[in-house]
């Protein structure tokens, strides 16, 4: 059986970003870059005031010296008139200078009286002005290819006049949920069924990071109703199953997706929970038979999907990001799988502090509430101490934290 470090290299390697397509800024938020982006022209356009007050040209005044007020400059109103020397022009924040000035004194700093003002502080040359392309320039390259799109980056992208990018999309991601036990939500379980709580989980777990879930229903337990609806999946840029993919009576999967044509990458991994998962192509595109407990659903999700996921809309490091905290509890293990404990994470002063969940059950829904982070405790692990530092994979922040 190979491990996760082996697994999530041959998930990876297998995937590529999605091809890209053309979407408007606004819309583009949470993207990737598929190319870089340039200004179409200089920003500023003009030399402009950084201050409301007036704008002249400096020719050594000091501290008391006056200037006579000839016009206004107001942002959207520029004045064409020019300012001599011995002149100023009213100026507000973001109206181009006036011809003929160089420095700006804000309001605060005069003394304004019958269409002239008094200088209450010596002015140094160029004091307040924005000067023309200082942000960037015309032509200039402002974000690379990789580069995730977020706010930031879209009101950068906005005043340099882009409208469009050139993104790789988020996938869309068929869902399949197998077993004869399933029920929908909303309806009552039977004797022996349960509600296909994995759907929600995993729509949920999709939306969270912008991708298109698209569920295929509820597969029944025979190749032949599976092979259906596997073949609806493939509408989709990746095809996630649940359930019957271990060794059991009614576990199909992966003879259904033999049959019809899959290329099998890797069955089971040295995992605790989500041993196992399978993983491979059909048609080109990935597919995951993720194992049907809540909690080997979710984890798989978290330390393979996620990834896939990330890797397809063009992200650069795919993998969860890292947090150095300190352990709650102390943690056992000596184990022959790598296991990957759900943790709460507080924070106290500044730094934060790993819980490992009461619940690690595999079979429980209850193992992932209120979980931020995953604990990977490598195989044949010492114990790990209370008050040690590790590493834990970071999933979201704390509830209530989350911005
Ligand atoms: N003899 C062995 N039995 C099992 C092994 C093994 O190595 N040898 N592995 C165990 C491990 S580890 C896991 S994990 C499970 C995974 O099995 P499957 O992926 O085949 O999943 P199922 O048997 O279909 O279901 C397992 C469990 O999860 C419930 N389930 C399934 N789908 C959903 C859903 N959509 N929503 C909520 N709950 C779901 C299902 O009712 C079962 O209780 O296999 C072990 N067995
Ligand atoms: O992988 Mo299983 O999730 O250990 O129960």
């Amino acid at each position: 059986m190979i491990s996760y470090d082996e697994a999530i290299k041959i998930v990876l390697d297998t995937i590529t970003p999605l091809p890209p397509v053309d979407i408007p800024l606004e819309e583009a938020v949470g993207h990737v870059l598929a190319e870089p982006v340039k200004a179409c022209w200089d920003l500023p356009a003009a030399d402009n005031s950084a201050m409301d007050g007036f704008a002249f040209a400096y020719t050594g005044q000091d501290e008391g010296g006056t200037l006579t007020l000839i016009g206004s400059a107001f942002a959207g109103h520029p004045l064409d008139q020019p300012v001599a020397a011995g002149e100023a022009a009213q100026i507000t924040t973001g109206a181009p200078l006036p011809p003929g000035t160089d420095t700006v004194i804000p309001l605060e700093e005069v003394e304004e009286r019958q269409g002239s003002i008094t200088l209450l502080k010596a002015p140094i040359q160029g004091q307040h002005v924005r000067y023309r392309g200082e942000e960037f320039r015309n032509g200039e390259e402002l974000l690379s290819p990789g580069t995730e799109l977020r706010p930031g980056e879209i009101a950068l992208l906005a005043s340099a006049g882009i409208t469009r990018v050139n993104v790789h999309p988020r996938a869309r991601v068929a869902i399949l949920s197998t077993g004869d036990e399933l029920v929908a939500l909303g309806e009552t379980p039977g004797p022996g069924q349960i509600v296909n709580s994995n759907l929600p989980m995993l729509c949920a777990l999709l939306r969270e990071i912008g991708c298109e879930p698209l569920p295929l229903g509820i597969g029944r337990d025979t190749p032949d109703a599976l092979a259906e609806v596997i073949r609806a999946g493939l509408q989709a840029d990746l095809l996630l199953s649940t359930g019957g993919v271990s060794v059991g009576e009614k576990d199909h999967m992966q003879e259904t997706l033999n049959r019809l044509g899959f290329e099998r990458r890797f069955w089971r991994a040295r995992i605790k929970p989500g041993k196992p998962i399978l993983f491979g192509t059909l048609q080109g595109k990935p597919v995951f038979g993720l194992p049907g407990n809540p909690a080997a659903t979710g984890a798989t999700f978290e330390i393979f999907v996620r990834p896939a996921l990330r890797r397809l809309a063009g992200q650069g490091d795919p993998l969860p990001p890292k947090l150095r905290c300190t352990l709650a509890e102390k943690v056992k293990g000596g184990h022959k799988r790598q296991n990957f404990l759900w943790c709460r994470l507080e924070e106290e002063n500044g730094r934060y502090r790993a819980i490992p969940s009461q619940r690690q059950g595999s079979g429980q829904n209850r193992s992932l509430q209120e979980a931020c982070a995953l604990l990977p405790v490598p195989v044949e692990s010492p114990d790990l101490e209370a008050g040690s530092e590790v590493e834990v994979l970071l999933l979201r922040l704390p509830p209530g934290r989350t911005c």
